[in-house]
């Protein structure tokens, strides 16, 4: 497969401070690459390397030529903070930046690919919510049917459902072919939308690969978290690594599982789907009272704490998908 974006060592310092420190990377032609990592990591400057709106040390391609070289009808760019004329209507923004293409799509079929039809169209921008002017910024950036998409936290402000619709819009252009190179601080959009994840720290890429091989390899065992509103259990004290509980003081007949107390949670590491029944059989009889229990796989948000060093809290607010909670 031929490489639509390619970076090589690419640097860049403002004054004193690296937002890159030698990145490279290539991007498959019809490939979804999310770039994640903490604030100040280097994302939005290195959208800015490939798009050719700053100037870098290192190489640059896309579409096999400098970014500055392209062709603007082919590549399509919504950046972090975009402002668009402010009084005109959705529908005016739209044909305004259509007319900018010799061959650019129906401005009223991309709005309504965002969400974005009736009264909405017809109003100032000015006067939309936050989460509707941000649809009408990713309908700029699609108004051109781009080969190739950068996408700057396109959903941030926008709500669960507008996101879950966009993110089905994204996979719409993957599947017919479209390159998208997606920054997002959301673990769970990446998780869905990336074929490859790249995690950026510090301004150098620490390590790229696809979701799924992450989370193998970072994202750590599935876990039961069990809410037992004990105030003891906010010490965060470690249990320890006892294989059968024992350390705990509990009589865990299930091998291989980890207990330690995160966050104000009892967290039992280790335990598989099947497992869940025996854990509760076992905290039962040591004599845990627990108001719930949620069961959690390791997902990439996982893998970003393990890679960013920030400690596993218990997380099952980030349950969503692949989990069970047992409500007691
Ligand atoms: N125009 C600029 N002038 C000076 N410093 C800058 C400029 N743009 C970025 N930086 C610095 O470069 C570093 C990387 O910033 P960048 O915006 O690329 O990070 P980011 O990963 O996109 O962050 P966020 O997740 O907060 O959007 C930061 O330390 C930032 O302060």
């Amino acid at each position: 497969m031929t490489a639509a974006l390619v970076a090589e060592d690419v640097a860049k310092s403002y004054g004193g401070v690296t937002a890159l420190d030698g990145v490279s990377l290539s991007v498959d032609t019809g490939e979804v690459f999310g770039l994640v990592g903490p604030n100040g990591a280097g994302k939005t400057t290195l959208v800015r390397a490939l798009t050719g709106t700053t100037t870098t040390d290192g190489r640059v391609s896309v579409l096999g030529a400098r970014p500055e070289a392209i062709e603007k009808s082919r590549i399509g760019l919504l950046p972090q903070s975009f402002s668009p004329a402010a009084r005109l209507t959705a529908r005016e923004l739209l044909a305004q930046y259509a007319g900018l293409y010799d061959d650019a799509r129906d401005p009223d079929a991309v709005l309504a690919d965002v969400g974005i039809e009736g009264d909405a169209a017809e109003q100032w921008y000015e006067t939309l919510s936050g989460g509707q002017q941000r649809r009408v910024c990713v309908a700029i950036a699609l108004v051109n049917d781009p080969e190739v998409l950068f996408l700057d936290e396109p959903t941030t402000g926008i709500d669960p459902a507008g996101r879950r619709d966009l993110w089905t819009l994204l996979e719409g252009l993957a599947a017919d072919g479209t390159t998208v190179f997606l920054t997002s601080h959301s673990m769970a959009e990446v998780e869905r939308l990336a074929d490859r994840v790249g995690f950026l720290r510090d301004g150098r890429l620490v390590t790229v690969g696809s979701p799924r091989d992450l989370i193998e390899a970072h994202g750590g065992r599935s876990r039961l978290l069990v809410e037992t509103g004990d105030p003891a259990d906010e010490s965060g004290d470690e249990f320890g690594a006892a294989g059968d509980g024992r350390e705990s003081g509990f009589e865990f007949d299930v091998r291989d599982v980890d207990v330690s107390t995160v966050g104000g949670r009892l967290v039992v590491e280790g335990v598989g789907p099947r497992e869940i029944g025996d854990v509760v059989d076992a905290l039962e009889a040591s004599g845990v009272r627990f108001e719930s229990l949620t069961w959690k796989q390791p997902d990439l948000e996982d893998v970003y704490l393990e890679l960013t060093g920030e400690s596993f809290e218990g997380g099952g607010a980030g349950v969503d998908a692949g989990s069970a909670g047992v409500d007691r």
